[in-house]
């Protein structure tokens, strides 16, 4: 039988969104890798499956990459599975339930906040395949020994792993060619997101995210996450700063509280379904605005 899908979208980061509650399937990782190819399938960067929560969340959400791995965290994915729920139950908040904890999200005007949780920079909780005691540089570089393209990046887990190296232009950085080789660096033994962020003002930094498991994205939430606190941490900015991306704008913040913000839109595209043993799809109609 087919499963019905929802195509979402934060800030061009996208998405098929699943519901089990209403009998939807999470299929096989083959068939997460057929749908998400951008030629033949659906195209998306996250498979976002919708479960009750064991905890009594609103919601469960499970994530897979594109690749039909399964990973803890995607900011972008949770503003839109909140978007959804508070449309669910009318109310202006919801608590969604993942992997790497619990989320508390609400309304902000036409935008929506989520309590991203608190960042973690010891070496274990990255994690880092070797002891690091200062994660703000860590010992890593790319390119000739002596002239480096890159090196030197800060690294945080806020969800996910994340390495963040602070350049003087983003896009004069082939990050579709190093992004693969840092991804898979033996120094991370679960993988990582690997972003380059110039900050323009203390306020204002702008980034481009090779993701874990998709590849080049539009724009990362947990990437731009990881770069506002790697930064703050640093010197470089505020606890407060717009992160540009090529997909738009996401405004973080990292309170007082040590919890990060994190505010953005989150849209629908349209709806569909999809067959869970062969990956054949169909479009359905155009999901109203
Ligand atoms: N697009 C996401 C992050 C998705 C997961 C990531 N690729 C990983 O493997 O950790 C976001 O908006 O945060």
């Amino acid at each position: 039988m087919n499963t019905a899908f929802l195509k979402m979208n934060g800030l061009a980061n996208d998405f098929v969104v699943v519901d089990t509650r209403a009998g939807g399937v999470r299929p096989a990782p083959e068939i997460i890798r057929k749908l998400a190819d951008r030629k033949t399938g659906v195209g998306f960067d996250q498979f976002i499956t919708l479960e009750r929560s064991p905890s009594g969340a609103d919601i469960f959400m499970r994530i897979d990459n594109a690749d039909g791995g399964e990973v803890a965290a995607c900011g972008n994915a949770t503003r839109c599975i909140a978007s959804l729920v508070m449309a669910e139950t009318g109310k202006s908040h919801a608590s969604i339930e993942t992997r790497a904890g619990l989320l508390l999200a609400e309304t902000a005007g036409e935008a929506i906040s989520v309590d991203m949780g608190v960042p973690k920079f010891d070496w274990q909780s990255i994690p880092l395949a070797e002891e690091f005691h200062d994660t703000r540089a860590i010992e890593l570089q790319i390119g000739p020994v002596d002239a480096p393209v890159l090196h030197s990046p800060a690294v945080v887990n806020v969800g996910n792993p994340h390495a963040v190296f602070f350049v003087d232009d983003v896009d004069a950085h082939h990050i579709e060619r190093f992004g693969p080789l840092l991804e898979n660096h033996p120094i991370f033994p679960e993988r990582a997101n690997i972003t380059v962020a110039h900050v323009e003002t203390p306020n204002r930094i702008r980034i481009r995210t090779w993701e874990r498991g998709a590849g080049l994205t539009r724009a990362c939430g947990t990437g731009a996450c990881a770069t506002l606190v790697t930064a703050a941490r640093t010197g470089r900015s505020a606890r407060e700063a717009v992160i540009a991306m090529p997909g738009g704008e996401l405004t973080i913040r990292w309170d007082e509280r040590d919890h990060i913000w994190m505010t953005g839109p989150a849209e629908t595209e349209f709806a569909g379904t999809f067959d869970p043993e062969t990956g054949a799809w169909q479009r359905a109609e155009e999901a109203a605005e």
